[in-house]
């Protein structure tokens, strides 16, 4: 150990920007894919950096002396949480991340869909399961669409007595949209493993369209296919190996990247940074330090002259980052393509920024300069 710093080993996820940066001055870095971080990668680290793609428990860590996990994602399905805890291993992890990212993607999903469909968002009922940092954000932004919402997480009912859950067995019957964002839990009290199962996709008019952003197996796919409504998929069942009719049935197919803006990715690595510092008893992170890591803000978008309300967001947020990119990558000449194509291409995923960095210049407006984010998200 070099004794300038005060780790040793840290072993780091490659698909974390800036690892150097963020965690350059603690210890000697050793940056590896998220699937090939394994014992023997971690046996000389005091501390791991993971994303999604490696599975923290007993065998990777039991012959290691990591004793800080920081997990720069937001799901937990990854983490073996109790044998961390007996071991006597931090863990952090970086949740609501990459919370604004997945709502920017369900809002350009639901802006077109509208658009297809020839009609607004305006006073549509939408149903969001699941109401944790990312379903508070879609919230925020549905309600400044106009949308009626109604919403279902019994954990946060059984906490806050004033949260306005609506039952399943009610909610889903009244949707003309529905997003699903919880987590994949097995077990408990309120398992989500298939929690839209045939017999619950069955209480779903056949004209809603449904989005899962959020965890293959929350929607039971084979009964997912029998739902004639338009489909948004971005979290599948045995990914990479993806169901290749439910590819061919969605009208967006993704390949897991609702969260993947460059601002999330930054954001959590630089939480998961703050974590392994206070950990370590040292001061957090310089603002300039986080600032260098970002690019340029992008130019400002030139709406088309008269382009107003949804019609105008509808534009602007395929300016700012057309998912379609994502859905046309996925769709390779077979299946087999598909499935080999898809870490690859979530690897080297397109730069992305959050809506908070673009201005729309209105030339009806004499150039009058909004972001994005706040174009009739007057909440956000
Ligand atoms: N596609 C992506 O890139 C992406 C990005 C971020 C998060 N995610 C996934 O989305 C999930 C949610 O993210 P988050 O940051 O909002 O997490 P969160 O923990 O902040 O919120 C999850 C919410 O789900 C609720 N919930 C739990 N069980 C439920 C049930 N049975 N029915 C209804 N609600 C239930 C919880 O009470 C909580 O309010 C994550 O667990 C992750 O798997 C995916
Ligand atoms: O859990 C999350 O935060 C998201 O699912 C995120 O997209 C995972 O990113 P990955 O580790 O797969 O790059």
């Amino acid at each position: 150990m070099s004794s300038s710093k005060p780790l040793r080993r840290i072993v780091i996820d490659d698909a974390v920007p800036h690892a150097e940066t963020l965690f350059g001055d603690l210890g000697e870095c050793t940056l590896l894919p998220g699937r090939a971080i394994d014992a023997e990668a971690v046996k000389e680290a005091d501390a791991l950096i993971v994303r999604s793609r490696t599975q923290v428990n007993a065998s990777l860590l039991a012959g290691s002396r990591v004793r800080f996990v920081g997990s720069t994602v937001v799901g937990l399905d990854h983490v073996d949480q109790p044998w961390l805890r007996q071991a006597g291993i931090h863990f952090f992890s970086a949740q609501g991340c990459n919370s604004v990212a997945v709502a920017e993607y369900v809002i350009f999903a639901l802006l077109d869909w509208a658009h297809r469909h020839g009609t607004t968002l305006r006073g549509r009922t939408l149903g969001i399961i699941g109401v944790g940092h990312v379903g508070r954000e879609v919230l925020k932004r549905a309600e400044a669409l106009g949308l009626r919402c109604l919403l279902n997480d019994p954990p946060r009912a059984e906490r806050e007595a004033d949260f306005p859950h609506t039952p399943l067995e009610t909610l889903l019957p009244q949707v003309d949209l529905l997003t699903v964002h919880t987590p994949l839990i097995t077990t408990g009290t309120h398992p989500t493993h298939h929690l839209l199962n045939a017999e619950r996709l069955a209480r779903v008019p056949p004209q809603t369209l449904i989005i899962n952003a959020a965890r293959g197996g929350i929607i039971d796919e084979t009964a997912w296919l029998e739902h004639p409504g338009d489909k948004v998929v971005d979290c599948w069942e045995n990914e990479p190996q993806i169901n290749a009719a439910l590819l061919s049935a969605a009208q967006l197919a993704t390949p897991h990247i609702a969260g993947h803006s460059l601002d999330a990715k930054l954001r959590g690595g630089v939480m998961a940074s703050n974590a392994l510092r206070r950990f370590l008893g040292l001061p957090v992170l310089e603002a300039d330090v986080v600032d260098g890591c970002l690019p340029p803000a992008p130019p400002p978008l030139r709406a088309p002259a008269a382009c107003q309300g949804e019609a105008l967001l509808h534009w602007a947020v395929q300016q700012a980052y057309d998912f379609y990119q994502d859905d046309a990558q996925l769709r390779q000449p077979n299946i087999e393509e598909t499935h080999a194509h898809f870490e690859y291409y979530r690897r080297h995923y397109p730069p992305r920024r959050e809506w908070a960095a673009w201005q729309v210049a209105q030339i009806a407006q004499e150039d009058g300069r909004k972001r994005l984010c706040a174009l009739d998200f007057s909440t956000y």
